[in-house]
């Protein structure tokens, strides 16, 4: 008997929505389904990758760039080939897009792809319920994003009240009142609803769209206009020298103008602390969770930083000020300021 074709579900949503936690759900509660995963950062190093890492029954990782533009279809072809093949193990292939990425792009790039083991399994918008309404009124985008879902998953509903919850319930209704929207906090959904189909009906590509209009103007989206990271950038930092735990709040608490996202791994010099910290901030809010290093693993600091008119050089400088200098020591209440932000993993 012919093998089911693997479903190969887009996971798209502005920047900081909750995709990677929802993938980290997901695969946390699989219910032995298997779960291959394509996972596109926009910054230079796929912390993204390194965030779902361990969990995942397959991963393929893409880094610099938006898969939407940077990717063509032989390029997205060679990917799904890697997870989707005669002897694959893979129930179902998740693609999580970058924050920035166009998704009538990325259904494109899955709907071209020659793979005869897969098939286009429906588009899955993430909405951040407390940022939507203005991120929205700042990238119009963000709504045609919404009209092409399949399903719609308005996340972090424990940052809003009920009112609120409504207003954006009701402004994705308006933009699709096709597609179901899940209420969720921390992407805590049923993991099935994002690949179970009712049989024979699998999602057409982008519903409110005839397969002529998606094909049309295929580069209207990735051209230097009219599209979200045409007017995002993304500046990296590392190092491997220790970070000073108060000067480093200090920096995210006064972030310079434009950043809207920071992610990645802090490693703090100051005796005692022997842990790793995860680092996220979106929009306002800045999290750390605590985390252990791997055995062997470098202790060392990778940062990805994106907004909007950002000046990298002074983004850097400001970074670098935070490194420990050489005969430098930080006392032990150093942390207060990191833990004052830590919630538990
Ligand atoms: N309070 C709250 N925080 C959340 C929720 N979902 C995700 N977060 C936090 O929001 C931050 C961003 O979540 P991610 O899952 O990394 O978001 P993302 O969409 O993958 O981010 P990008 O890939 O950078 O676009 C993290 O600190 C999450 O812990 C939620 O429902 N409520």
């Amino acid at each position: 008997m012919a093998k089911k074709r693997i479903p190969v579900v887009i996971v798209a949503g502005f920047l900081g929505s909750g995709k990677t936690t929802l993938l980290n759900h997901v695969l946390r509660n699989n219910r032995g389904v298997r779960v291959g995963v394509i996972v596109n950062d926009f910054g230079a190093v796929n912390i993204d990758s390194m965030m779902v890492a361990g969990q995942v029954d397959s991963m393929v990782s893409l880094s610099n760039g938006c898969m939407c533009c940077a990717v063509d279809v032989s390029d997205m072809d060679e990917m799904l080939d890697r997870l989707a093949h005669p002897s694959s193990q893979i129930d179902v292939i998740i693609v999580e897009a970058s924050g920035l990425a166009e998704p009538r792009n990325m259904i494109r790039l899955v709907l071209g792809s020659t793979n005869p083991h897969v098939v286009y399994g429906g588009l899955v918008v993430m909405v951040d319920g407390e940022q939507f309404e203005d991120m929205s009124a700042q990238h119009p985008d963000l709504g045609k994003h919404v009209t092409l879902a399949d399903l719609v998953i308005l996340n972090k509903t424990d940052r809003i009240d009920d009112a609120r919850r409504a207003a954006v319930q009701a402004m994705v209704r308006d933009y699709n009142d096709r597609a179901p929207v899940l209420t969720t906090a921390h992407g805590r959904i049923e993991p099935t609803l994002l690949f179970d189909r009712e049989p024979g009906r699998e999602p057409a590509a982008g519903e409110q769209l005839t397969l002529d209009q998606l094909l049309l103007d295929q580069h209207d989206h990735c051209g230097d206009h009219d599209h979200l990271h045409s007017s995002y950038e993304a500046v990296d930092f590392a190092s491997d020298d220790p970070i000073d735990p108060r000067r480093l709040v200090e920096f995210l608490e006064k972030r310079p103008v434009g950043i809207y996202r920071i992610k990645g791994f802090v490693h703090f010099a100051v005796p005692g602390q022997s842990r790793k910290f995860e680092v996220q901030t979106v929009g306002p809010h800045i999290r750390f969770t605590s985390t252990r290093w791997e055995p062997g693993e470098e202790r060392a600091t990778q940062l990805v930083l994106i907004g909007a008119d950002i000046e990298a050089g002074h983004v850097r400088t400001r970074l670098a000020d935070c490194v420990v200098a050489e005969g430098e020591e930080a006392d032990p209440g150093a942390m207060l300021g990191v833990h004052r932000y830590t919630v538990t993993a």
